[in-house]
């Protein structure tokens, strides 16, 4: 252990790199060099995340010893480009960057008007916690973890090339009274649009009445269902562009189950249940207890408070001290039926507590638990879909327990794996994760398990439910004790009987707070029509050469930048998140936002973990006015002082836009959300604007010639985003060097350790990752589009291909042979077999004697003992017989790759039961995918 801390200086350079490439690397040379890795992340990889896996711990050690010299011998050339680089960031570094302004941060206005629910108010007075509702980002290795800009950042680039061009005029800032004026037609003028007009106006670039058109045309996309559903269709395979997350086969985008004939007809989900249904969720689902229902144990004349709720003393203070001072409804609500240890799924709106609703009673219940050495155990298990949920809930767990003594731990993730596993030594009493890590570490963490758990929590549970996640879960579920308490939150849960009989709760209570799908009561939705000539798709280009303006006509996907950027210099200009649907789109628009001077960091799937964490922290001190996100960022995360989310797309699904559009106007806050909505977004319009009261409804007009004057300014950057886009690349391809010859000297440095590490397993491979993800499609397709529905419908009928079907018996076997050698890393044992075999079969030189050493070594042994070994041997079998005793060393001897054999022989294979904690490392190590 000591062997591997003190090496991690060595490489610190390339740990500092903005992309995850380097941390992948890392984690195949076993963590040697970096605290921070991202092993599961192995979703399909960039060709340099391939190469540098290629290199540690597969390499031969011989060969790869002599290719390392020589490429320390071109060291110096490097170091040469490298002190190049060097020169050029320090150039930049004195110059105000775009990202460092320091300024403090506006809170969202208070209000005291409408309050969450009709009986609740929060209380927003001190509603900070810990580091100003910040992050202790502390945890599991990230602070001091890396050397933070010591490379050249896209951030250098942009402020580089910046200084060079000439001013970008951008539009000055609206008065208030303007602003007003530009968010004034109502939701009861959309309505009557919505009544009045046919769907032609829409879209037309020659009406000239922004009024008139929008919203409008309902009625006729009421008729067209299936145009639409392909637009959704293609809006998904965009989408697909983002999955590459980490925690799952799936992606970080929603796939969120989008009834499109609910939403065609903006019925309540609840309207369309067929008596079968609703008795089948009557028998699964018990009833609410009264008490509970009435607020928490609170008499009828009193307002709900934590104390009634019956929480001791240090959780009373933690909420005190964190500035909760009364339980918002579904904390009231459901903390009793928590505290009596019943399986809840519940559902309220965005921004209403729910990480305190689950959290507060699962620190209660732990306070009241046996203490002891022998106790230590982890009894707590939270899921989330994403690190960043995940690193908040700790967040807020830890600020809860503040006064307690229950230890947290953070498993996600793209953090340090070794760091993890020292506190999971510890048995925390509550472990935060993503479903991905946390199976690593039952896996490969020595002596970890999750049987001891008493309580299972998934936040953002719809989308833990997905097909992305269903295997993960699955494994999960399964690993945790039968009589465990599960709960479910989300605020666009479901309570479909079908998808929640898999977790195996028992009776749950069902709770919802909100009507479905509702939106926050103080939020403010605004919709600014998008006009083109026609649609280039969704994946818009703002670089040069993807221009698709024909004869002077705009299509919609150029408007866009240019609609975005009119809002974001003239309206929204402080603490506003822009969510985009492409990881691609994210990274150009940030380099725009950089090149015209507005401070924008950028968070999505393709930055590493610290990036991505760091994005979301400078977001929150207010160093960066915007924040440019794909969906990654779209469930769950709380950052206090958001006013305002920009859609620059419409999502795919009205649940997806509801989790966008609730990361303002939270806890109570006021909040304005901005959609610019085009013609294929039409059907979600209306969807929001039938869930909305009118009231909260407005249309944004942008003066026709500030957009005009924005479009042409953003065709001049085009090329210049494209130059930046190349350096980029080109430091890339130069830190991969510099990160190979790191690993090169590490290689020679520390051979012995790496190649004596064992591998860790995984739990899905590329290939399942693949096939996972292309499910999570299929039935994402197959929900919007009926075609699709029944596409996957007679998939699923159709008989399922056996992997044996159709061969013969000998096929079968030879087949299974195959597959066994292949698992257990036989192969090298059976070439040397093969070619002691053919080498004992060889014809021998004529006139050559036959050597007697052997032959009389046979005729002893046979005197000896006529096992039936030897008849093998005897009967010629150099193949059986060598395998037989390589086996055998394998066996006896234990060393690396021969370990596989010897678990077999133990009976640990893949199904074979749990294995023994002392050998976690190996654990169902035998017939698991790589
Ligand atoms: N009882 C309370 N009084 C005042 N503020 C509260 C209370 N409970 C939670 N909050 C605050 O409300 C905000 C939203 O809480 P939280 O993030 O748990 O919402 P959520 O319902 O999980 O939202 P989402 O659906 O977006 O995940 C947080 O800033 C939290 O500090």
């Amino acid at each position: 252990m000591p062997a591997r801390t003190a090496t991690k200086a060595a490489p610190a350079r390339a740990a500092s790199g903005s992309s995850a490439k380097p941390a992948r690397s890392a984690a195949a040379a076993g963590d040697l060099v970096m605290t921070i890795d991202s092993d599961d992340d192995v979703g399909p990889g960039s060709d340099d995340e391939e190469l540098a896996l290629a290199g540690a711990a597969a390499d031969e050690p011989d060969s790869a010893e002599e290719e390392d010299l020589a490429a320390i011998k071109g060291k110096k050339r490097l170091t040469a480009q490298l002190s190049k680089r060097e020169k050029i960031r320090e150039s930049v570094a004195g110059s105000s960057r775009a990202g460092a302004k320091g300024k403090g941060k506006a809170d969202a206005p208070d209000g005291s008007g409408l309050a969450v629910s009709r009986d609740f108010e929060f209380d927003t007075e001190d509603a900070g916690y810990g580091t100003g509702a910040g992050w202790d980002l502390a945890v599991n290795g990230v602070k001091g973890s890396r050397e933070l800009g010591a490379k050249l950042s896209v951030d250098d680039i942009i402020e580089r090339r910046r200084k060079r061009l000439p001013e970008v005029l951008l539009p000055a800032p609206e008065s208030e009274d303007e602003a007003d004026a530009a968010g004034s037609a109502s939701g009861e003028e959309l309505e009557s649009a919505e009544e009045d007009l046919e769907f032609a106006g829409f879209g037309d670039e020659d009406d000239e009445s922004d009024e008139e058109g929008f919203g409008a045309g309902l009625r006729k996309a009421r008729t067209a269902p299936a145009a639409e559903a392909e637009d959704d269709k293609s809006d998904e395979e965009d989408e697909e562009d983002e999955d590459d997350e980490d925690e799952s086969a799936g992606s970080e985008d929603e796939s969120a189950s989008a009834d499109s004939a609910d939403e065609d007809s903006g019925e309540d989900e609840s309207d369309q249940e067929t008596e079968v249904q609703k008795a089948r969720k009557a028998a699964y689902f018990a009833q609410e207890p009264e008490a509970a229902a009435k607020s928490g144990g609170a008499a009828d004349d009193e307002a709900p408070s934590f104390a009634a709720l019956g929480l001791s003393r240090p959780l009373l203070r933690a909420l005190g001290a964190m500035g909760f001072h009364a339980p918002t409804p579904i904390q009231a609500r459901s903390i009793p039926l928590s505290l009596a240890g019943k399986d809840i799924v519940a559902g309220a709106v965005t921004g209403s507590g729910k990480t305190a609703a689950f959290m507060i009673p699962v620190l209660e219940r732990l306070a009241h638990r046996a203490k002891g050495r022998d106790e230590a155990k982890t009894r707590v298990v939270v899921l989330t879909p994403t690190r960043e949920l995940a690193v908040q809930c700790h967040a807020v767990g830890k600020a809860l327990g503040q006064f307690m003594d229950i230890r947290f731990c953070l498993a996600v993730g793209g953090l340090s794996v070794k760091a993890q596993e020292a506190e999971l030594k510890l048995r925390p009493e509550v472990i935060i994760a993503t479903p991905g890590r946390l199976i690593d570490h039952i896996r490969n963490s020595a002596s970890f398990g999750i049987d001891d758990v008493e309580i299972l929590i998934m936040d953002e549970a719809d989308r833990m439910l997905e097909e992305g996640f269903a295997a993960e879960l699955n494994e999960i579920v399964q690993a945790t004790p039968k009589g465990r308490q599960t709960m479910l939150f989300s605020a666009t849960m479901t309570d479909d009987v079908d998808e929640l009989v898999r977790l195996s709760l028992r009776r749950p209570v069902r709770l919802f707070v909100d009507p479905k799908r509702t939106t926050a009561a103080k939020l403010i939705q605004e919709f600014v029509r998008v006009r083109g000539s026609g649609s280039a798709g969704s994946a818009a280009e703002l670089t040069a050469g993807s221009s698709s303006s024909a004869g002077g006509r705009r299509t919609e996907d150029e408007a866009r930048p240019a609609l975005l950027l009119s809002l974001c210099t003239r309206t929204f200009r402080h603490q506003v998140i822009i969510f985009v649907r492409s990881k691609k789109l994210a990274h150009q628009l940030k380099i725009v936002f950089g090149l015209v001077g507005l401070s924008a960091a950028e968070l999505h799937g393709d930055l590493s973990q610290e990036q991505r964490l760091l994005a979301l922290q400078n977001f929150r001190d207010g160093k960066v006015d915007f924040l440019i996100a794909t969906d990654l960022a779209s469930r769950g995360l709380d950052i206090r002082g958001v006013q305002t989310v920009i859609n620059y797309d419409m999502p795919a699904q009205f649940e997806q836009y509801l989790h966008r559009v609730g990361r303002t106007a939270r806890a109570g806050r006021n909040g304005r959300a901005v959609t610019l909505v085009g013609e294929a977004d039409r059907r979600l319009l209306k969807t929001a604007l039938k869930r909305s009261p009118a009231s909260q409804v407005k249309h944004r007009l942008i003066p026709p010639e500030v957009v005009s004057s924005m479009i042409t300014q953003l065709d001049e950057l085009k090329g210049e985003v494209e130059e930046v886009m190349k350096e980029e690349r080109e430091e890339k391809a130069m830190r991969t060097a510099e990160m190979e010859l790191t690993k090169g000297s590490n290689m020679i440095e520390h051979r012995d350790e790496i190649m004596s590490r064992p591998k860790r397993t995984w739990f899905q491979s590329e290939k399942d990752k693949l096939e996972a993800k292309n499910v999570s499609a299929a039935d994402y397709a197959a929900k919007v589009d009926p075609k699709e529905a029944q596409k996957k419908r007679k998939a699923d009928e159709a008989p399922k291909r056996g992997k044996f079907d159709g061969l013969s018996r000998k096929q079968k076997r030879s087949k299974m042979l195959r597959e066994e050698i292949a698992e257990e890393n036989l192969q090298p044992m059976v070439d040397a077999s093969v070619r002691a075999a053919k080498k004992a079969h060889r014809p021998r030189a004529m006139g050559e004697p036959e050597p007697p050493k052997r032959a009389d070594k046979t005729k002893t042994k046979k005197k000896r003992s006529s096992t039936s070994a030897l008849k093998v041997g005897k009967q010629g079998g150099g193949f059986a017989r060598d395998l037989g005793e390589r086996s055998g060393e394998a066996r006896s001897g234990g060393g690396g790759g021969g370990g596989g054999g010897a678990r077999k022989k133990a009976g640990g294979g893949p199904l074979g039961g749990k294995p023994g904690k002392g050998g976690a490392r190996s654990k169902g190590k035998s017939g698991r995918k790589r």
